[in-house]
Order: C-alpha cells, then sequence, then structure tokens
C-alpha cells in the first residue's frame, strides 16, 4: 500500500528545473531514505511532497490527510528562540486536527506526558526550548509529531547535532510509527544511520530519481570507496528519462 506517489514529477526553483522524470511510490509502513549531494533537489521535493512547491508538471498524489502530515526542518533552520516550554510545544501537536485555540483537555495532557517519558524528557517539561541541547531539542520536536499523530513524517537530518543516546532513541520511535503504518521519508547523509534505520533508498542526481535499497547502496559504496563513512561520495548513474 502507498498513500505517497510521484507522478512524472517536474519541480523548478528560480524557473531552473531542479528535478524532472520522478516517480515512484513511497510504501506505507517505511521509511524511506532520502539522499543526494547539496543542491541535488531534497528540500524542492521534500517541499512539493508538503504541498509548499507546485510542480512544473506531473504530480504528488498524496492520500495522507493534511492534518497528519508533519515536516521537521533541520535545527538550524527553526527558530526556537521565542518562549514556549518542552510541554507547550509537544501540545501544540494536537493543533492540526484539533485547532489552537481551544485549549487542551485532561486527555492530551496525559497522552503528552506519556510521549515525554517514552522519549526520556519528562524532567524537562517546563524547561524553555531555548535552554535545551540539541538532542533534547530534537525529542520534544519528534515528540510534538507524536503528539500529531503524524502518519507522513519528513525529516531533514534528524541525527544532526545529536548525541548516540538520542539517535538510538529516536530511531526507535521512527520504527514504531513506521510499524504503525506511518510513511517516513528521511534525509540522510549517513551511511551507518541509513543502513540502521532505512527500508528504501531515493536518491536524487542529476535532475533525476532513483530508487534503490540501503544494501545495494552500501554495495556500491563499499566497492566505491572501502569504509566509507559517510554520504554523499559517489551515487550510481541516475538514469535518464524514460529509461527508469
Ligand atoms: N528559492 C529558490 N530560488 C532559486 N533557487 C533555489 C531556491 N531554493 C533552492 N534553489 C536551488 O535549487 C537547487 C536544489 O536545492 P535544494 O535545497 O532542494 O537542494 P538539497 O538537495 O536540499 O541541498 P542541501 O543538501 O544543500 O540541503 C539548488 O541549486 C538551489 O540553489
Amino acid at each position: 500500500m502507498s498513500r505517497l506517489q510521484l507522478h512524472d514529477l517536474q519541480l523548478a526553483r528560480g524557473g531552473q528545473t531542479i528535478l524532472e522524470h520522478l516517480d515512484g511510490r513511497f510504501q506505507d509502513g517505511a521509511i524511506t531514505a532520502l539522499i543526494g549531494a547539496n543542491g541535488a533537489g531534497k528540500s524542492t521535493l521534500i517541499a512539493a511532497i508538503m504541498g509548499m512547491l507546485a510542480p512544473v508538471a506531473g504530480r504528488v498524489a498524496c492520500q495522507v490527510p493534511k492534518e497528519r502530515r508533519a515536516w521537521l526542518p533541520q535545527q538550524l533552520a527553526l527558530d526556537l528562540g521565542f518562549p514556549m516550554s518542552v510541554e507547550e510545544l509537544i501540545m501544540t501537536g494536537t493543533w492540526p486536527s484539533h485547532g489552537a485555540l481551544k485549549g487542551y483537555g485532561a486527555d492530551h495532557y496525559r497522552r503528552g506526558r506519556e510521549i515525554m517519558a517514552r522519549l526520556g524528557i519528562s524532567d524537562l517539561a517546563h524547561r524553555q526550548l531555548g535552554e535545551l541541547s540539541g538532542g533534547q531539542r530534537q525529542r520534544a520536536l519528534i515528540g510534538r509529531t507524536l503528539m500529531q499523530e503524524a502518519e507522513l513524517l519528513l525529516l531533514d537530518e534528524p541525527f544532526a547535532n545529536v548525541d548516540i543516546e538520542t539517535v538510538d532513541v529516536l530511531m526507535e520511535v521512527l520504527r514504531d510509527m513506521a510499524r504503525d503504518g506511518a510513511t517516513i521519508i528521511v534525509v540522510l547523509h549517513d551511511l551507518e544511520q541509513l543502513s540502521r534505520l532505512t527500508d528504501d533508498v531515493l536518491l536524487l542526481a542529476g535532475g533525476h530519481g532513483r530508487w534503490s535499497s540501503p544494501e545495494a547502496l552500501l554495495d556500491h559504496q563499499a566497492g566505491v570507496v572501502p569504509r566509507a563513512p559517510r554520504l554523499p561520495l559517489s551515487f550510481p548513474e541516475a538514469p535518464h528519462a524514460g529509461t527508469a
């Protein structure tokens, strides 16, 4: 089953085509790695999937309701300087379905506490976001998507500037969300993380997309540079239009 499909998608930025003839299905309950060199078009594709960028041609078919779609940008892109506690942030996860003005019920608060316990941040509930470490902040942000009951989750380098223990916790939570049927797409640059976490790979290169498996990608990388720790090093040639 796939609730997110790309059909001959063409995307442009500033009048310049960035990606074209992009096809494929993201499987429900699977975690897909989105990889590619800087400027390959990863953020552009994410913007299109989130409905923030209209395609030049083709389409994104997404059956996940808007209130169940969540997008977690790179931490650096987030302004977390405004006064808000960890608990308050997590509770905002109810906004897309419940509205921002209705206030929260006892059930919401109970779920919020369960989520913080699961993420190991209960003792930080009343801490301001600006006073958190990178790992603590990322746990809180993932907590918000759990509160939202996100069924489509896009994450841009979620493990950057995050401690090893937090990486383990977050990977476990993401795997659980996928097991519950969520479609998860994660921009990654780290091969080890990719092989631990993901089921599928969508590689962007040369304006095209190519689907692969983590195993095939790792085999290819091992042949190119033994013990290569980081992506991107070299990618298999992306097929040209019509040959995919
Ligand atoms: N608003 C914009 N106007 C014009 N060009 C843009 C705009 N945003 C991005 N681009 C260009 O589109 C191309 C794809 O950018 P995109 O941010 O999607 O790549 P990326 O794969 O996410 O890169 P990175 O790994 O560096 O985040 C780049 O050449 C970039 O310079």
